[in-house]
């Protein structure tokens, strides 16, 4: 089986713990993609919810399904998010942002009562750091910015090799909020809580990827078949 079909397993799989009535949080990536196409199909079918959209590409995705949309400003809290992740650690620990989403995916993680990963298995690992760590920066004084992040991480024992995300022609990539990335390449994060605190401290960092005590369950689809943690 391909990636591709392992993701809209997992996404079949979420579209199935959402009920009528629900206020959803509508995550970002190709495995949300699948989730939201697949939750459009029922919302044409009848199913009534509203969706907050984590990104603007999710926004257009929605609309273009039909999909009942809403802000975090008229419905402040939601019952549940499905988002992918790009690693998570038997505890639920996420890393996420490799598409950029971060900051949007984190407000509406956290207004949502439960949040469900969706996945290929290939997402789970024992320690986190495999994938390069996203930090969403504001663009005022990147480089002094840049350089208070390295010195958080030399801190914390870690690489402080910041790379700054690039998007077409060599240019920066610039989040739906307007800010850069700087992914970190890590290897392995012994303490991600104390790592997602001291990068919050940092005057310019705007978010990052470490999802902590956020998500509540999740389904791991591989070739043996599906896989839940968590509350579903
Ligand atoms: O910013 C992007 C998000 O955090 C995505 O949910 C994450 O990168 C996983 O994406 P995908 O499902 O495409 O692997």
């Amino acid at each position: 089986m391909s990636g591709d079909d392992l993701k809209r397993m997992a996404a079949a799989r979420a579209v199935e713990a959402v009920t009528d009535g629900m206020r959803l949080g509508l995550g970002t990536g190709s495995t949300a993609h699948h989730f939201v196409a697949l939750l459009g199909e029922k919302v044409r079918g009848g199913l009534k919810v509203t969706g907050v959209p984590t990104s603007e590409a999710t926004r257009a995705q929605a609309l273009a399904e039909g999909i009942p949309l809403t802000t975090l400003d008229e419905t402040p809290g939601l019952d549940l998010t499905v988002d992918g992740a790009d690693e998570l650690d038997a505890t639920l620990r996420l890393i996420k942002g490799g598409g950029g989403a971060l900051l949007r995916e984190k407000i509406v993680a956290a207004a949502s009562t439960r949040m469900i990963v969706i996945a290929d298995a290939s997402k789970k690992v024992e320690t986190l750091g495999r994938f390069a760590l996203p930090i969403e920066v504001n663009p005022f004084g990147l480089e002094a910015t840049r350089r208070a992040v390295a010195h958080v991480l030399e801190t914390h024992g870690l690489p402080t090799t910041l790379r700054l995300r690039t998007a077409a022609k060599d240019k920066a990539f610039v989040t739906d909020g307007g800010h850069f990335i700087l992914d970190a390449e890590l290897g392995a994060i012994d303490a991600p809580e104390a790592l997602a605190e001291a990068l919050v401290a940092v005057p310019g960092v705007v978010e990052h990827g470490l999802f902590i005590g956020l998500a509540t369950g999740a389904i791991l689809a591989g070739d043996d078949g599906v896989v839940e943690y968590g509350t579903i």
